[in-house]
This record gives C-alpha cells, structure tokens and sequence, in this order.
C-alpha cells in the first residue's frame, strides 16, 4: 500500500530498569484501534523484553510487528543493525501506524534521531517524539548522582574530568533528549522526594520538556502518541555529552548470561540474587527460570537489589525448559564471583 505521510515513530529512551518494556506493554493494551510495530533493543542477549511483549497477545501489534535486536546497543550500530530492522519494518503489510522503538537501558538516543535524519529514513519516517522514562526510586537512591569523594580523586589526577560516573551521563543524555519525561515507580517514593525529582530534571533540561509521573507505565496512549515532535528536524535542541565524540561505546558496563539448573524452589535462589546484586552493585538482572515440577517458567527480574517474579506462560511443548539470567553491572563487575554463587548448591 503507497503511503503519502511520514509514518511516526516514538523512541521510548531510559535507563537499565526504569519501566521502558512496562510501558510499551502498557501502550500495546491501549493503543486505541491503532496498529503498531515495535523495534525492540536489549544489551544482553536473553531476549527477555521481546519475549515479553510477545506475550502479550494483543491485537494491535502481533509478533510479525516486533522486531528484536537483542546484545547490543542500537546507537552504536545504527547503520547496521537500526536501518535494516526498520527497513524490514516498512515492508510490513498493512503499514503500521506508528513504530516504537524501545532501546536499550545504556543506549543514547541522539544517534538514534539523527539517523532519522539519514535520506533512506527521511523521506518515510519521522520522530514522533522520544519518551524518557525515569525510574524515580534509583533517582531518589541517588543511583546516577557523582560520588563527590570519586570525582574529588579523579578530578585531582586529571582537572579536565567532569564527571566520574558513566551512569550519570547515560542517564543525563536520555533525559536531555527527551520530549517527554515519564516518572515512573512513584508508587516507591514519597510527594516530597517526587517535587525534588521533578525540580532537579527541571533544572539539567534546558528546553520546557512535560514531566509526568506514573506508575507501573500506566499512561494513556493519546498523550504519548502524536507529539508530532519531528526530532530529526531538532538535534541542537538535544545536547548531550557525547556530541563531541566519533562514537560511543559500552566498555564502562558489563553483561553475563549464567544457565541456571532447575530449582526445586524460587525463593533461596531469588534471595541469593537480592544479597548478590546488594554486595556487587549489579545495575539489573532479568531472565527465566526453571522450577521443577511447574508447567510454567519463572520470569525474575531485578533492578539493584529489587525483585520481582511471575510465572508468566507455560514452557511450550518442545521447548527447552532452560534457566537462564542475565546480569548487567559496570566495569569491573565480577563475573565470576556471581556465576559461582548462582550455579552452586541450589540446584534441585
Ligand atoms: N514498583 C514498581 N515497579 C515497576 C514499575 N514499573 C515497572 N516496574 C518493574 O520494574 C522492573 C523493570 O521494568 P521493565 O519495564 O522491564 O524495565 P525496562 O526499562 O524495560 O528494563 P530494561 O529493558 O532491562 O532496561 C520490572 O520488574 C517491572 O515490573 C512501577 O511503576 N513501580
């Protein structure tokens, strides 16, 4: 079918945890007669948020229409990886309505607008708007704040230092990006922590960007959708501190994938993943899990030290019944502590 308008796509930006795959579900089940595709990206390589979203049955946007670039970070493999997913999804028949493109918790989103600036995307495509989803209890546990005692150290071997924490420029650079601001998890923080939340992204965003906070990604699709933003057009309104470097890579964060054997329970192992991500600072751990004797696998997901589980579909017939977590820390994370830890003794 021919089409003559620019489709619009939203970027759904934010880091590690935040909410981003929440809300897309979120969106999916209320998206209001429209029909969409989804270009999802994930830093390990478990595929957990596609499978997610897969799962989630609606109408509005079947498998076909997602499209999954699990183990990396679409901003950095833009050319490769970004254009040829949604070139596929342009081929989709009927057109979507609109694209969604989820990206990863470390990615930066500028490289992704710009691409959208490219003439293949241009003439088909535009920026509807990028949504940064803030996960308001990290912020209040100052997850992305400079260790002032760090910065200190650093900034008196080499004065040029601005920063020492790369979470905080992540962080930063998809908050300065965005259009709109989404505070979720406000079930997790008080008013008084939410006004000071809301006054220090108030302060970093230049531009007047909306701040809306929510919970559990709960928001209605009408305000999301049609922000008719055209960021592509708007790149020097969307500073970031990666605009004067060539690319961007990832070498300040690490990911493992550990297979888990079958457990005979949930519970000593989901306490072991608490206490673990406690003692090595791990940013997020999410997977699946296998407990014996249950037809349905066990879907964990961790942001810091918080967890959450669900059985969340039956393993199918044929498919393997296979444990497996993947956990994504800085630099520096030790892989090898946390494998031992996870594949000892628990085992049923
Ligand atoms: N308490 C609380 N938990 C939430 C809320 N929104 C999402 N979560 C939980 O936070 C965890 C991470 O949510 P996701 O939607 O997977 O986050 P994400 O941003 O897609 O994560 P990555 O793709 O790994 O970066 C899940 O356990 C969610 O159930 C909320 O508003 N409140």
């Amino acid at each position: 079918m021919q089409r003559f308008s620019k489709i619009p796509a939203t970027i759904v930006t934010g880091f590690l945890g935040a909410g981003k795959t929440t809300l897309i579900r979120h969106l999916i089940e209320h998206a209001g007669g429209r029909k969409l595709a989804l270009l999802i990206n994930e830093f390990g390589d478990v595929g957990v948020d596609g499978e997610i979203l897969q799962n989630c049955g609606d109408a509005a946007c079947k498998p076909d229409r997602i499209i999954e670039l699990a183990n990396g970070c679409i901003c950095c493999t833009v050319a490769d990886d970004f254009l040829p997913a949604i070139e596929r999804l342009l081929t989709l028949d009927p057109l979507p309505d609109h694209i969604l493109i989820e990206t990863s918790g470390l990615a930066l989103p500028k490289p992704l607008v710009k691409a959208f600036d490219w003439p293949a995307i241009r003439s088909k495509l535009t920026v509807d708007g990028v949504i940064a989803v803030v996960d308001a209890a990290a912020v209040a546990a100052g997850r992305f704040a400079d260790d002032p005692e760090k910065l200190g150290a650093a900034r008196s071997a080499d004065p040029s230092i601005e920063h020492d924490n790369p979470l905080e420029e992540v962080y930063e650079d998809q908050l300065l990006c965005a259009d709109l601001i989404l505070l979720n998890k406000i079930d997790l923080i008080d008013s008084e922590t939410r006004a000071n939340i809301i006054a220090e992204i108030n302060a970093l965003v230049p531009r007047a960007v909306k701040i809306v906070p929510i919970e559990k990604g709960c928001v209605e699709a009408d305000l999301l959708l049609g922000l008719d933003a055209k960021a592509e057009d708007d790149l020097e309104a969307r500073p970031s501190h990666h605009d004067t470097e060539e690319g961007h890579d990832h070498d300040d964060f690490e990911s493992l994938v550990i297979d888990i054997a079958p457990l005979s329970a949930p519970e000593p192992m989901l306490e072991r993943l608490a206490a673990l991500a406690e003692r090595h600072d791990v940013l997020r751990i999410k997977g699946f899990l296998d407990i014996a004797g249950k037809p349905m696998r066990l879907l964990v997901q961790g942001v810091g030290a918080r967890f959450q589980q669900t059985f969340d579909r039956p393993w199918r017939a044929g498919e393997e019944r296979r444990g497996r977590l993947v956990v994504i820390g800085q630099k520096g994370l030790d892989g090898a502590a946390i494998t031992q830890a996870l594949t000892q003794t628990l085992v049923a």
